[in-house]
């Protein structure tokens, strides 16, 4: 069975033994275990041993899905809501199976505010999700797709895929992010963050605390290890965020011990800004995750 729907926890399966499990709970991936190029079975995010999977909080780790603001909210409309929204601590119903072949399988999960009073209540705005989780042998594919289900009302939003990728976080690099503008939130001062800096940087590296959010990016990104490389491909984000917190990730309650020296995050997203949707018209913001080859690099 590629698909078992259990404990709120859907689990996919793929012949060449690649699995990725998905809550129900915030429709986030907690586990994408892909053979690398010689053929091991590895686990690709990183989860905080820390992390609670009880619904009681976010996932510290795997792909949180982050919407309708990003940060902090900062649009009138989302004032009531917590940092990164409610998408990634709500439960989402399990929709189907969407595709089962010899290439992979996929699944949908829907979120709809309706069955909600937790997000109607502070965000009464009418919209639809759908988020499809598709699996083959060395990839993921994860899409956002929004709708906006008022027929009168436009809807704003941001949204991000906030994955945690497995990786030795002192000898990542990132590329290529090399001329993009950039808002760096490490910076101490609101006028230190808000002001756009230029990234010099051929290969981008996370040995110290980052938190950076480039604009207009390519949507093409290489994480690249000694040992390693995950190719991702964006698509409706036009942004990337990129961070690491380094020993500042010692104040984060549900880090394990020196977590963040296991993993990166390179997330695609669209968070300088706004999607707008005029009624009825929908949007799509997908991430394709790769293990590459080192020798295609
Ligand atoms: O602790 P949270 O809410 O999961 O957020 C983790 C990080 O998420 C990143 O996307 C943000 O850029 C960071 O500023 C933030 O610290």
């Amino acid at each position: 069975m590629p698909t078992q729907v259990e404990q709120g926890t859907v689990t996919l399966t793929h012949p060449k033994g690649s699995r990725v499990e998905i809550l129900l709970y915030g429709a986030t991936v907690i586990s994408w275990i892909a053979p690398s190029p010689s053929g091991s079975l590895q686990e690709r995010l990183f989860v905080s041993s820390k992390a609670l999977l009880d619904g009681s909080k976010p996932v510290r780790g795997g792909i949180p899905v982050v919407f309708p603001c990003f940060g902090a909210p900062t649009h009138p409309e989302h004032l009531k809501l917590a940092q990164h929204g409610f998408a990634r601590n709500t439960i989402w119903k399990f929709a189907g199976v969407v595709m089962d072949n010899e290439a992979g399988v996929s699944v949908k999960l829907t979120l709809d505010p309706i069955d909600h009073e937790s997000i109607s209540s502070v965000y009464p705005k009418k919209f639809a999700l759908s988020y499809v989780v598709t699996l083959a042998e060395h990839q993921l594919s994860t899409d956002l797709h929004v709708e906006n289900t008022s027929p009168s009302d436009s809807l704003e939003f941001q949204a991000l895929l906030h994955n945690y990728i497995s990786s030795p976080a002192d000898e990542v690099s990132i590329s290529p992010l090399q001329g993009l503008s950039f808002y760096d939130k490490t910076e101490p001062t609101e006028e230190g963050k808000a002001k756009a800096k230029v990234e010099s940087r051929d290969k981008v590296d996370v040995k110290k605390f980052t938190d950076s959010v480039y604009e207009n990016a390519p949507g093409r990104y290489n994480i690249v290890w000694p040992q390693g490389s995950i190719e991702i491909k964006a698509k409706g984000f036009k942004d990337v965020v990129v961070w690491n917190p380094q020993e500042e990730g010692a104040k984060i309650g549900d880090m394990e011990t020196q977590g963040w020296k296991k993993y990166v995050c390179v997330e695609p997203g669209y968070v300088r800004g706004f999607v707008k949707l005029e009624p009825q018209q929908k949007w799509t913001g997908q991430q394709v995750l790769t293990i590459q080859s080192l020798t295609h690099l």
